[in-house]
């Protein structure tokens, strides 16, 4: 099966001649929800725009369920639904007449069965003739993606869904979104957030400075994620991991002054206990006990400086 969203070797350059996009190339599968994550400025909002036809690309190809988004932007657009950033609602408009006139928009014919079955769906049949002032902002995000959804895409963009929201209603999105997913839908979403990635979606695609850094299993990236020190600082320094703690993932530095233990937090047992006591018995007196954790940002640099590298050769 084709994939559903097929980008490569895209590039965007800006008019003043800033690169946001320094060739892309991804694969996005029918059927799945890919996160892409990174820090402000790093290209996500320009890599949406560029699928969904609203900025044209200066360079490699895209192509939405077959169509190129340039030369048949008519049929590549017709199976694309974007939700925006900004909650772009008018005040006086009933949920139902924005929906049915977002339809029309797409020249789809009208189909009032759909509709109902999205709003109900989405939790909105029972305000389908209130006015969008009189909503809640949960249910204003929420009418912003019937109105993605209005004439029936198979893609649907989510840029920075729950930017600004709080807790509750950043969970309620997580869940609509999994919903969604049921119905076959294919979904891509921006987020700052690693838990948000981690909770919605099948792959992250991590994108910095224009460049998609990886794309991974959204477990196996976590796995990686997941790794923690315990960073022991020693009374006396040692010249060698005592024996009866081989078995443990340990490395000395600082002169044999600090023990690391590596560990997985998603492990049923950390193992920390039992080493600590087998430290003890063998006589290895503890003085200061740190723990870290590999964040997001450590795979950006460890990604970056590998980059670098492999340019530099
Ligand atoms: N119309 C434009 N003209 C020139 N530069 C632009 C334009 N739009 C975006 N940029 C620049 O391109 C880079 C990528 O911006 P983009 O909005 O795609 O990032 P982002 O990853 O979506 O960031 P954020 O998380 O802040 O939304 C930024 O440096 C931005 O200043």
């Amino acid at each position: 099966m084709p994939a559903m969203v097929e980008i490569t070797n895209a590039e965007k350059t800006y008019k003043g001649g800033f690169q946001a996009l320094k060739g892309v190339n991804l694969e996005i599968r029918e059927g799945e929800i890919l996160a892409l994550l990174g820090p402000n400025g790093a290209g996500k909002t320009t890599l949406i725009s560029t699928i969904c036809g609203i900025t044209m690309p200066t360079g490699g190809t895209i192509r939405v369920g077959g169509h190129d988004v340039v030369t048949e932007f008519r049929k590549a657009r017709a199976l694309i639904g974007l939700v925006p950033q900004e909650l772009t609602l008018e005040p006086f408009e009933t949920v139902w007449s924005a929906v049915r006139f977002s339809r029309g928009l797409f020249g789809a014919a009208p189909d009032e069965a759909y509709l109902d079955d999205l709003l109900k769906r989405l939790s909105l049949f029972d305000k389908k003739h209130s006015q969008l002032q009189e909503l809640s902002g949960g249910m204003k995000r929420r009418v912003l993606i019937a109105k993605a959804l209005s004439h029936d895409p198979k893609v649907l963009f989510l840029d920075e869904p729950t930017a600004g929201v709080d807790v509750e209603l950043r969970r309620d999105m997580w869940e609509i979104v999994s919903a969604l997913k049921e119905t076959g839908v294919t979904i891509i979403l921006t987020t700052h957030y690693i838990e948000e990635a981690e909770a919605m979606a099948d792959r992250i695609g991590v994108i910095s400075d224009g460049q998609l850094l990886l794309v991974e299993e959204t477990a196996s990236l976590m796995a990686r994620l997941g790794k923690k020190e315990m960073r022991i600082s020693l009374a006396e320094p040692l010249t060698e991991v005592p024996a009866s703690v081989s078995d443990y993932e340990l490395t000395l530095e600082e002169d044999g002054a600090l023990l690391i233990y590596t560990y997985d937090t998603r492990a049923e047992r950390t193992g920390i206990a039992r080493l600590v006591a087998a430290l003890a018995e063998a006589g290895v007196v503890i003085s200061d006990v740190e723990t870290r954790q590999s964040s997001l940002e450590d795979i950006f640099v460890g990604l970056v400086r590998k980059n670098d590298k492999e340019d530099a050769a």
